[in-house]
């Protein structure tokens, strides 16, 4: 039995603002944070053996001229591409469950954790949390939001969204809802609320 009393899984869609949230509870509350994509960066560092899958598959091109992995040329390839998303995905979240479940068994039940999982329920985590808050925004804030934050085009912004189980969907599944369509303040007054109750 994996699940706990005390986690709290954050999720959402692509740029809604989960880091936005996770960062004011580390700030204001002191909770601690784990974040699956800083493990799913783990996952392919230089030295791993998925660093090797990864460019035997891609090609040398995949490497950067100082020996990392292109991020931004492997987001290219995958996001437009479900079969090799799906092959990415099958090498990276069995590492980053892993990661989360150790956490967990080395913490106890009445700590409380902050799990940051933007694919909560794509890569079906949800049975490691007891919680989970849904951080949403509409669609032309995401899209803008990612265009500002990641320079991507209109297009490859979207691409990244429609990637991605539909927002109203993972608010249908979320026990909390954090709604992130005005300002960070507006969002910190909802976080607040959720925590004193
Ligand atoms: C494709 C990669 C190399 C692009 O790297 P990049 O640095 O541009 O993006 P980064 O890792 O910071 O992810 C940013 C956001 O993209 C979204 N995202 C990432 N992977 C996926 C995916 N497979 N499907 C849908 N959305 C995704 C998430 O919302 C994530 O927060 C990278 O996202 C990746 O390795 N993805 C597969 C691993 C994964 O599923 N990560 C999510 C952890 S649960
Ligand atoms: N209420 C807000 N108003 C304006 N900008 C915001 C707001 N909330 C977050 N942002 C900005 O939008 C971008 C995305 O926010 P954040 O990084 O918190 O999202 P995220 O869900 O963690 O993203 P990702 O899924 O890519 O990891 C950031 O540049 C952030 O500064």
């Amino acid at each position: 039995m994996s699940r706990k009393q005390a986690q709290i899984g954050i999720t959402g869609g692509i740029a809604t603002g989960k880091s936005t949230v996770t960062g004011y509870l580390e700030e204001r509350y002191g909770l601690p944070v784990f974040d699956a994509d800083s493990y799913a960066r783990e996952a392919v560092k230089p030295e791993s053996p998925l660093f090797e899958r990864i460019v035997q598959r891609y090609g040398e091109s995949i490497q950067l001229p100082e020996g990392g992995l292109n991020r931004q040329e492997l987001g290219e390839i995958v996001f437009k591409n479900p079969v090799e998303r799906q092959w990415l995905e099958e090498q990276i979240h069995p590492y980053v469950r892993d990661r989360l479940q150790t956490i967990l068994n080395q913490s106890s039940p009445q700590d409380t954790l902050v799990f940051s999982i933007p694919l909560l329920f794509e890569a079906q985590m949800s049975d490691l949390v007891a919680e989970i808050w849904v951080v949403y925004c509409s669609e032309e804030q995401q899209i803008e939001r990612l265009m500002g934050r990641n320079h991507l085009t209109f297009e490859q912004a979207q691409i990244r969204i429609n990637s991605q189980m539909p927002l109203a969907e993972k608010c249908r599944l979320g026990d909390r809802l954090l709604n992130n369509t005005s300002t960070p303040s507006q969002l910190f007054v909802q976080i607040d609320r959720i925590l004193k109750s």
